[in-house]
């Protein structure tokens, strides 16, 4: 049953001095078993303690340094007796001490088997032998079974509107992993589901458990493995409020725990971020995300161009905002330019700008926006959308630092950094001939990904609620809680339009719902999604009535789903180039880049099946 006896692991270590603490390594099962474990209880003259004892293998008692328990008393011999463990048998045998060995009071010749109970003594010292069987409680079990039972608990919890929470318990540096997760286990339920995540984290699921009952049985844990693991740590998500599927609930729950003070628990809510950027709150939760805005941080710190990539909507502007708010050049100017949405014969006159009589419009001399962010940064949204000839004049403007205003001759010196940003493959741009390949090198000197919303899971709930209280703040009306259907409406969506689109999706609501909660019929119908049923069961009282679902809307609603088709359409139809497809609908550049936005269609979607 044991993984054998390790001799490297220090088993010539000492026995601690503190009171009834135990050894600190565990020489026994493998650690998904919690098994029987025994250990020895040794009382001496000034001080007694718990030592771990091995399933295989020999160990020295006596006063030498290198006797593997030591016992500090002139009354025990150097090498006083030894103890060997062999297939769950335990003997004792003097090893020839001045005192001799006593077991149960009487003097040994030679070998003798030991019993859970027996009392030993050697000299002024007594040590009593307990082996102890795991608790008749939960059992561990490996972390990819927890996975499974855990996406079936919340399936359950799903069905039947309870609760379910996860914890993550970090132990820091964990030695007795055995008898640790054996007293983990005795301080839960049957019901709970525990596994190793990694070496030195337990992983709990809680049936039916959430919030505050979730948080007292991770207490319980802390509690019970305190001797043991006084610096461990809880973090605790619950669903659906913390996230709707398995690895949602584990990334929250362990930057929870990552995040709590010893012997205290974090909930995975209390894990966001917040970047005040000028104006802008940017939340970020996921890991992944808030490593990217440390190296975002530290970009900022140099002067590099930034090329930001991410599909639409997924806060790529946040990211130029914030390269250029925590850069050297934040007290200057932060200018962008949207190159999709402006007309070829435009975009020139507006990067460089023009002299008087530059073309026939050119009434008065104007200087461009690269001029006018001088000493600053400029931040070029949808890069890949800007005119080939511009390209190579934005490349020639940054290679020499200087710009030539249209119909001028003279050029002059500007100080600028750039960032900018495309949804768009720029590689397959430049393989296409719409891309300059040395204008893609220098702007790429540093690359930022954003995932889309998608895959920053976690990051769904927390955004939902910041941008609901944000809304109904803003319309001046009481603020709404986000009910569990909703959540799990907007869980099961995949969100094509990214932060954007839920932005807008919780600014409908709170424009249109109209009760304290908002249910999943107040979210806009592509979201709500008419074929889902609320995955919980609701008041009766609150449900809308039964002849509701959408067979008649708001004309002004039916109007946008039409735009919304039509725009998709003309995207295929024009390979994804806005400006074409704006051209095939007869609706300016700029109203239709605007309303891709709205939308949160992604530019790319037309080009992809096309
Ligand atoms: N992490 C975040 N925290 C708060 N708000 C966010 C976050 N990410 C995005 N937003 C908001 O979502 C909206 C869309 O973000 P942003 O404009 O930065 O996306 P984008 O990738 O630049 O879009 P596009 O590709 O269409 O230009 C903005 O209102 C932005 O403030």
């Amino acid at each position: 049953m044991g993984a054998g006896f390790d001799y490297s692991l220090g088993l010539m270590s000492g026995p601690e001095s503190s009171p009834l603490t135990t050894q600190t390594f565990d020489l026994r099962q493998s650690p998904d078993s919690p098994g029987i474990y025994s250990y020895l209880l040794v009382i001496g003259a000034s001080s007694s303690y718990r030592r771990a004892l091995p399933d295989d293998g020999v160990l020295v008692v006596g006063r030498s340094d290198e006797a593997d328990v030591r016992l500090d008393t002139a009354a025990v011999s150097r090498r006083h007796a030894e103890l060997v463990f062999s297939r769950g048998e335990i003997r004792i045998t003097d090893l020839g001490s001045h005192n001799g060995t006593l077991v149960n009071g009487e003097r040994i010749e030679g070998s003798c088997a030991l019993g859970s109970g027996d009392v030993i003594t050697m000299g002024d010292t007594t040590l009593i032998l307990r082996r102890e069987a795991p608790p008749r409680g939960s059992a561990l079990i490996e972390m990819g079974r927890l996975r499974r039972r855990v996406e079936e608990e919340i399936e359950r919890a799903a069905d039947s509107a309870r609760p379910f929470g996860l914890a993550v318990v970090s132990l820091g540096s964990v030695q007795m992993r055995t008898m640790l997760a054996h007293r983990a286990l005795s301080a839960l339920r049957l019901v709970d589901i525990v596994a190793w995540d990694g070496a030195s984290h337990l992983a709990i699921g809680f049936p039916e458990l959430g919030g505050e009952a979730a948080r007292a049985a991770v207490l319980q844990v802390l509690e019970a493995i305190a001797p043991l693991a006084p610096e461990a740590r809880g973090g605790l998500a619950s669903y659906p409020f913390d996230g709707g599927d398995t690895e949602t609930l584990l990334a929250g729950a362990r930057t929870a725990a990552s995040i709590a003070a010893p012997g205290a628990i974090a909930f995975a809510s209390q894990t966001a971020v917040r970047h005040v950027i000028g104006d802008r709150t940017i939340v970020v939760a996921d890991s992944a995300m808030i490593r990217l805005f440390e190296l975002i941080r530290r970009l900022a710190a140099s002067d590099l161009p930034v090329l930001v990539l991410g599909e639409t909507g997924a806060g790529k502007e946040n990211a130029a905002a914030a390269v250029h708010h925590w850069s050297a050049r934040a007290q200057k100017t932060l200018i962008t330019l949207n190159c999709a949405a402006l007309p070829d014969a435009l975009v020139e006159s507006e990067l460089f700008g023009y002299e008087k009589g530059a073309f026939s419009e050119a009434r008065a001399p104007k200087p461009g926006l690269l001029e006018r962010a001088h000493g600053g940064t400029v931040f070029l949204d949808e890069i890949g959308e800007l005119p080939l000839g511009a390209q190579a004049k934005l490349l020639r403007a940054l290679e020499a630092k200087r710009i030539t205003r249209l119909g001028d001759v003279r050029d002059r010196e500007v100080d600028i950094r750039i960032v900018a940003a495309t949804n768009r493959d720029l590689e397959a741009e430049v393989h296409a001939g719409r891309f300059r390949q040395d204008l893609l090198f220098r702007l790429s000197a540093a690359v930022v990904e954003l995932p889309p919303l998608r895959h920053r899971r976690r990051e769904l709930p927390i955004l939902a609620r910041l941008f609901l209280a944000e809304a109904c703040a803003r319309t001046g009306r009481p603020a709404l809680e986000l009910s569990e259907a909703a959540l799990a409406a907007l869980f099961a969506h995949p969100f094509p339009g990214n932060v954007r689109e839920l932005k807008n999706a919780m600014e409908y609501a709170a424009a249109t719902a109209d009760g304290p909660a908002l249910e999943p019929w107040g979210l806009p119908e592509r979201i709500a999604g008419l074929d889902v049923p609320p995955r919980t069961t609701v008041d009766n009282t609150s449900a809308p009535p039964a002849a509701a679902p959408a067979r008649f809307k708001p004309i002004a609603e039916e109007l946008r789903e039409i735009e919304r088709t039509r725009m998709r359409q003309a995207l295929d139809a024009a390979d994804g180039v806005q400006k074409r497809a704006a051209a095939l609908l007869g609706m300016p550049v700029r109203t239709f880049t605007f309303k891709l936005k709205q939308f949160g269609i992604s530019a790319r979607e037309g080009k992809r099946s096309a």
